[in-house]
């Protein structure tokens, strides 16, 4: 019922009012992941995740979701295995969130959506000297996406690894950003297990702004972008 309530246009934030689809993109995200159509691939490695929390700069609002950015010049805070051919640097995490817990992670696991979701980006140094060239550069990213639930728990938001789920357990496809240049540059590895978070903290992303200092305030929700189609693609599982 809640869904019903929700009116299309509060997502369309007006970030992606005019980008609501890449023309002639074939490998668009978010999508619906479901279950059972995932096909496990026993040759997925479990995937490797060194962060360095002394690499962990600054917090800033960037105008459609709050970004913790990282010092990505050396491989100090790297992720490498599962579905990669060689490793990527950590350049920055930020989340997509609701109004409410009804809705406000991007992707859906069998039409389920949770509260909020955390991207955790990296880029290929290997093929690519920046981060901003390999946003360009095809699957030069690979961006980690946690579902968020609320409990009651406190968690530590500047230790991205205990940002981490305990399972191991991830899909993963070929995708792109969820905003723009919305670039089909994007391995997504998305983990089967939710982080638990404090209620109080999804009250808290609720009280960030979209707006700056002297415009009318809008509250900084439903910053999630809508489900695009699978189009010719198969989602890979870790797991049986
Ligand atoms: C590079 C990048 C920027 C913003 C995003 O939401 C995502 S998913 C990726
Ligand atoms: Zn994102």
């Amino acid at each position: 019922a809640a869904c019903s309530s929700f009116r299309l246009r509060d997502a369309l934030h007006p970030l992606w009012q005019s980008e609501l689809s890449v023309s002639g993109g074939t490998r668009q995200s978010p999508i619906n992941i479901q279950w059972r159509d995932s096909v496990y691939d026993p040759h997925l490695k479990p995937l490797k995740i060194h962060y360095d929390p002394t690499t962990c700069l600054y917090i800033w609002n960037n105008g459609y979701s709050f970004q913790v950015e990282f010092d990505d010049s050396a491989d100090k805070s790297v992720i490498m295995g599962g579905p990669l051919e060689n490793h990527y640097r950590l350049k920055q995490f930020h989340f997509h969130w609701g109004a409410i817990n009804e809705w406000g992670s991007e992707h859906m696991v069998d039409s389920k959506v949770y509260p909020a979701e955390l991207h955790l980006v990296h880029w290929n140094p290997v093929t690519s000297t920046s981060f901003e060239e390999a946003i360009m550069e095809n699957n030069g990213l690979v961006v980690i996406g946690v579902f968020l639930k609320d409990t009651i728990v406190e968690f530590d938001v500047f230790d991205p690894s205990c940002l981490m789920p305990s399972c191991p357990d991830y899909w993963t496809y070929d995708g792109s950003l969820t905003t723009p240049p919305l670039t089909e540059s994007v391995t997504w590895i998305i983990k089967k297990t939710p982080i638990e978070v404090d209620q109080n903290q999804l009250e808290e992303f609720r009280m960030l702004l979209f707006t700056s200092a002297g415009e009318e305030e809008k509250r900084m929700v439903d910053n999630f972008r809508p489900l695009q189609p699978l189009m010719n693609r198969t989602v890979r599982s870790s797991f049986r």
